[in-house]
C-alpha cells in the first residue's frame, strides 16, 4: 500500500512537471512569435519612413509618421533624427530643441540601432525601447507580450546580443538566469524554478517562461490528494489525473466562451468622483471572471484573449446588459450619474453596438447620456473609421471618453480631430505624482491642453490623498478615479457608496 502511494505520488509529480514544461515551451514559442512579428513590423515601418517622398519634418512628413504609427500594431510612435538627435515625431510634432538619444545598446546586422531604457517626453515614467535606422526611429510598445502568459507562469522577452553573450533589455519579469543559459535555449531547472528558453534564429530575441516547482505542483494539488488518499488505487487515480490534465490544457479561449455562455462573468463598478465636491458622478463598469477553481483571472489577460479571438463583443454586450439591469433604477433616481462601459476596437465598427445600447437603454428606461463609452487610443488607429463611429455614438447621446490617454503616445490635437468629450489620463502618469519624484509630472500640461481643447478630464489611478489634493489644486472641473476613493465593487455596494456621498435631498417644504 505504502509503495503504491509513493509510486502514485512520484508518477503524479513527474507527470505534472512534464506538463508544466510543455506549457512553458508553448508559451515561449508564442512569445517569440509575437516578438518576431513586432520585429518584422519595425523593419517595415522604418523602411517606409526612410522612403518618405516629402521634406524632412515637414507637416506632411509628420502626418505620415503619425499615420505609420497608427497603422501599426506594436509600434507606438515614429520619429525623425538628424545627427542622432530627435527632430520631430508623429506624436510631438517638430521639437523646439532636438533631443539627443543615448548611444545604442545594440547595433543589429541590418544597421538597426536599438536604444533601450529611453525616457520619453510624453511618458517619462516609461522605459521605452527606441529602434533607429537611417533618419527614422520607432518607439516600441511595452504591452506586446503581457497577455499571452497566464498566471502562475512568468515570462521575460529579452533582446539578446549573441556576439557579446549578453542580454540587453528584457520585458516582463526580471531575469534571474545567466545570459549564457538563456542564449543556449531549452529546458532548465534552477533555484526551485522550471524555465524554458527559446531564441529566434532571425532576430535578436529570446523568450523565457518560468514557473516555480511549488506552483506547478500546487496547480495539481487536487490530484495529489487523490493519489495520497487512494494510494494503491493507482489506476483510478491515474484516470483522474488524465481528466484533470486534459481540463487544464483547455485553452483559455474555450473556458472563457463557456463562462460567457453559462453566466460565469460578473461586473464590478469603480466610482468616478468630482475632486472638488467629493461626490460620486459616475462609475466605470469592469468585467470580472473567476475560473473553475474560484480564482480570479486578470481582466487584462482574458479581455485580450477575447479581443484577439474576435468575441470581445459578447463581453461588451454582457457588461451593458448587466450594468443597465442592476443599476437602471439608480440611474433613473440619480439623473446626473453616468456608467462608463469599455468598448474594444472591434466594437466601434460593429453596427450592433448602437442597437444594443438603444435596446438596453429602452428596457431600463435610462437616457443615453447616462451611458459613457470608453475607447482606448488603439481603437482610434483608423482615423476615418474612428471619427465616423465616435460621431454616431455622440449623435445617439452618449459621451465618448478616450481611455488610458498617454499609453499610445497619440497627440492631443489628434484627439481634437476625433471630437471626443473627455479623456482619462492613464494611471502610469498619476504614479509620477509622488513625494520625491525625480521629474516633475507631465500631467498638468496634459490637463491644460485638454482644457484648451474643451475636453473633460478624469485622472485614473489616484491612490493617495496627496495625488487627490495635487489634482484638486489645479482648479477647474476635474474628476478622479482610483483606489484612494474606492476599489471596484459590486452593484449593491456601489448603490450604498453613491447614496452616502450624494448631497442630501432638500427637505420637504414646511406646511403653510
Ligand atoms: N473591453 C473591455 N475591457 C475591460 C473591461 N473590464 C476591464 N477591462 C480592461 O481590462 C484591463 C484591466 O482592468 P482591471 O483589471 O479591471 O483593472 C481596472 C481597475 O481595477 C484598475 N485600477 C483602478 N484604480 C486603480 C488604482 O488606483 N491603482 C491601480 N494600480 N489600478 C487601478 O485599473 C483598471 C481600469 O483601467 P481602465 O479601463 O484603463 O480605466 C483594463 O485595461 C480595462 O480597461 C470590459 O468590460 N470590457
Amino acid at each position: 500500500m505504502a509503495v503504491g502511494i509513493a509510486l502514485g505520488l512520484l508518477l503524479c509529480r513527474t507527470a505534472v512537471l512534464w506538463q508544466a514544461q510543455l506549457d512553458l515551451g508553448r508559451y515561449a514559442t508564442q512569445l517569440l512569435r509575437l516578438g518576431e512579428e513586432a520585429a518584422a513590423e519595425t523593419q517595415r515601418v522604418l523602411r517606409e519612413a526612410n522612403a518618405s517622398p516629402v521634406p524632412f519634418c515637414s507637416d506632411a512628413d509628420i502626418a505620415r509618421l503619425r499615420a505609420l504609427a497608427f497603422r501599426s500594431r506594436y509600434i507606438k510612435g515614429v520619429g525623425r533624427l538628424r545627427e542622432g538627435m530627435l527632430a520631430c515625431s508623429g506624436t510631438l510634432g517638430r521639437l523646439p530643441a532636438p533631443l539627443a538619444l543615448p548611444p545604442p545598446s545594440l547595433t543589429g546586422p541590418a544597421g538597426l540601432r536599438i536604444h533601450s531604457g529611453i525616457s520619453l517626453a510624453m511618458a517619462p515614467q516609461l522605459q521605452a525601447t527606441v529602434i533607429q535606422s537611417g533618419n527614422a526611429s520607432v518607439v516600441m510598445g511595452t504591452d506586446i507580450y503581457g497577455g499571452v502568459v497566464p498566471a502562475p507562469f512568468g515570462y521575460t522577452v529579452a533582446v539578446a546580443d549573441r556576439d557579446a553573450g549578453r542580454i540587453v533589455r528584457g520585458w516582463g519579469d526580471e531575469l534571474d538566469l545567466p545570459a549564457s543559459a538563456v542564449l543556449q535555449g531549452g529546458a532548465l531547472n534552477a533555484g526551485g524554478f522550471l524555465y524554458r528558453s527559446a531564441c529566434s534564429p532571425q532576430v535578436a530575441l529570446c523568450a523565457v517562461t518560468r514557473i516555480s516547482v511549488a506552483e506547478a505542483l500546487a496547480r495539481a494539488h487536487t490530484a495529489f490528494w487523490l493519489f495520497g488518499v487512494l494510494g494503491g488505487a493507482l489506476a483510478l487515480a491515474a484516470v483522474q489525473l488524465g481528466v484533470m490534465l486534459w481540463g487544464r490544457q483547455q485553452p483559455l479561449e474555450r473556458r472563457l466562451r463557456r463562462a460567457i455562455r453559462q453566466g460565469g462573468l460578473t461586473v464590478v463598478y469603480q466610482p468616478i468622483v468630482d475632486l472638488h465636491s467629493g461626490a460620486a458622478v459616475g462609475a466605470e463598469a469592469l468585467v470580472r471572471w473567476r475560473n473553475e477553481q474560484g480564482l480570479p483571472i486578470s481582466a487584462e489577460v482574458f479581455v485580450k484573449v477575447a479581443e484577439d479571438r474576435g468575441f470581445i463583443g459578447e463581453i461588451t454586450r454582457f457588461v451593458l446588459r448587466d450594468a443597465l439591469g442592476e443599476l437602471g433604477a439608480m440611474l433613473q433616481r440619480v439623473p446626473g450619474f453616468r456608467i462608463n462601459v469599455n468598448v474594444a476596437p472591434s466594437d466601434i465598427t460593429e453596427s450592433w453596438l448602437l442597437d444594443e445600447l438603444r435596446r438596453n437603454l429602452r428596457a431600463a428606461r435610462v437616457p443615453p447620456g447616462q451611458i459613457g463609452l470608453e475607447l482606448t487610443e488603439r481603437s482610434t488607429a483608423e482615423r476615418a473609421v474612428a471619427v465616423d463611429a465616435i460621431a454616431r455614438l455622440r449623435q445617439a447621446g452618449h459621451r465618448v471618453y478616450i481611455d488610458d490617454f498617454g499609453t499610445g503616445y497619440s497627440s492631443l490635437s489628434y484627439l481634437n480631430e476625433l471630437n471626443v468629450d473627455a479623456l482619462k489620463i492613464d494611471r502610469s502618469f498619476t504614479r509620477t505624482v509622488r513625494p520625491g519624484a525625480e521629474a516633475p509630472s507631465i500631467v498638468p500640461q496634459i490637463v491644460e491642453m485638454a482644457r484648451a481643447l474643451n475636453l473633460d478630464v478624469v485622472v485614473e489611478g489616484i491612490e493617495t490623498a496627496g495625488q487627490a489634493e495635487y489634482f484638486r489644486a489645479m482648479g477647474g472641473q476635474i474628476r478622479g478615479q482610483g483606489r484612494y476613493f474606492a476599489h471596484p465593487m459590486n452593484a449593491r455596494d456601489l448603490l450604498a457608496w453613491v447614496y452616502a456621498r450624494r448631497p442630501p435631498a432638500p427637505a420637504p417644504a414646511a406646511a403653510p
